[in-house]
């Protein structure tokens, strides 16, 4: 396909989601119905539609419209592709622009501060509340592409190795700055689950704020770690590659978890999958690493659509599903042990707030280190907030 194909294609393919379908579904139809598109074709096309769905309030003001043609439109004059040369209409690309749109096109479009971040009306003033500085850059870092990050296995290999071994498939990574278990892959990230590192369990998928959050919680070497919220297990398999206690995963919803054998068995680690019933058996645990549900709002870059279909009554949803994780995790934790409440999001609702919210119900509990990591090239937003009983140094 020529890279004005690609374009026509992206447009279809956004219109049929801004009528409602989901994302994936209409790529995934797309693509069924298109055997003449290529592997680099469908990446090309999936890239184009999520770099539209990232900014799609902006882009829908710098082309005109809130329709497939419109965002595209507004996507390629953002980042100044050669529009004479890519909607020309040869080789199956989009037809030329109207003269009506060349003449938007050449204006400057009046945009909010809401609309030219890609944040939703009425998050907004929750959002510059909540990052007072840094609102801004957060908001624009989740206009653009994420980063790729690994974790590699540490029990298993070493950054220079798994470098090594990324290299012989065709995959560059190197190594991030401020976290030492991680890798960012600068080129090929498609092949990363083909490659031999992946497959031989030296490297797994995960963002560089979770390797660093659960890499600052203090674990003693015999003691018992609950990933209280598992899901597909990320933080319980990165403690059971960092350290020597033996690690549990829990979900309310059990079928979240099934993934979280077959990744330990890869990795070469033990960890104990425990049903709600059962998490009595096995306590007190030292620490309960509660990687609480939320609107995800770090990490809205790999999830787009999340940020366009939160609500305010959802944040109220998440609010109280947070409460009731930390009012139940709390009885589990051992009494010199340690409570940990994360989420990947940077709003002060989902975090030290509900710390606060926590904290007037048990008074006892203190605050021994907290951080909110912004996103942007590094890492995706995320929080954490370790408690104990005691104050302890760290
Ligand atoms: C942010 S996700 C966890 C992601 C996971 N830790 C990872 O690294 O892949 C939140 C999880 O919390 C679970 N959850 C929601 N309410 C819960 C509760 N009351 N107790 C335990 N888990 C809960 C959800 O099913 C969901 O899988």
């Amino acid at each position: 396909m020529t890279p004005g194909a690609r374009i026509a294609a992206a447009i279809d393919v956004i219109d049929a989601i801004l009528a409602g379908a989901s994302p994936e579904q209409v790529l995934k139809s797309w693509a069924r119905a298109s055997r003449f598109a290529g592997s680099k074709d469908r990446a090309a096309i999936r890239d184009h539609v999520f770099d539209v769905l990232r900014a799609k309030r902006s882009l829908a003001a710098r082309g005109g419209a809130m329709t497939g043609r419109g965002l595209m439109l507004g996507l390629c004059a953002r980042d100044g592709a050669d529009l004479r040369a890519l909607w020309s209409g040869a080789g199956h690309g989009p037809s030329p622009l109207s003269a009506a749109e060349a003449a938007y096109l050449a204006q400057t479009p009046d945009m909010s501060q809401a609309e030219a971040h890609d944040i939703p009306d009425w998050l907004w003033p929750l959002w510059t509340q909540s990052l007072d500085a840094n609102a801004a850059p957060a908001a624009q870092a989740l206009q653009r592409r994420a980063p790729i990050f690994l974790r590699i296995n540490t029990k298993r290999t070493t950054p220079a190795d798994a470098v090594a071994s990324l290299a012989q498939d065709d995959i560059d990574a190197v190594q991030h700055p401020d976290v030492s278990s991680c890798l960012e892959v600068r080129r090929n990230p498609r092949r990363i689950k083909l490659s031999q590192a992946y497959q031989s369990g030296l490297i797994e998928l995960q963002d560089a704020a979770s390797q660093l959050a659960v890499a600052a919680i203090p674990v003693p070497d015999q003691g018992r770690v609950l990933d209280y919220c598992a899901g597909g297990g990320g933080k319980a398999l990165a403690f059971a590659d960092l350290r020597k206690a033996t690690v549990f995963a829990h979900d309310i919803a059990a079928a979240r978890m099934a993934d979280l054998q077959p990744r330990a068995e890869r990795a070469g680690v033990k960890i104990a999958a425990v049903a709600t019933k059962d998490l009595a058996r096995f306590e007190p645990y030292d620490v309960v690493f509660c990687d609480a549900p939320c609107s995800g709002s770090g990490t809205w870059r790999r999830t787009p659509d999340a940020k366009w279909q939160l609500t305010a009554q959802m944040l109220d949803q998440y609010h109280a599903m947070q409460d009731d994780v930390l009012s139940r995790a709390v009885t589990l934790v051992k009494p010199q042990g340690s409570l940990v409440y994360a989420t990947c999001s940077v709003l002060k609702s989902e975090n030290s707030q509900r710390v606060a919210a926590f904290q007037a119900q048990h008074p006892d509990w203190h605050v021994v280190a907290e951080r909110q990591l912004i996103p942007g090239p590094k890492w995706d937003g995320f929080y954490y907030c370790l408690l104990q009983k005691q104050k302890h140094n760290l």
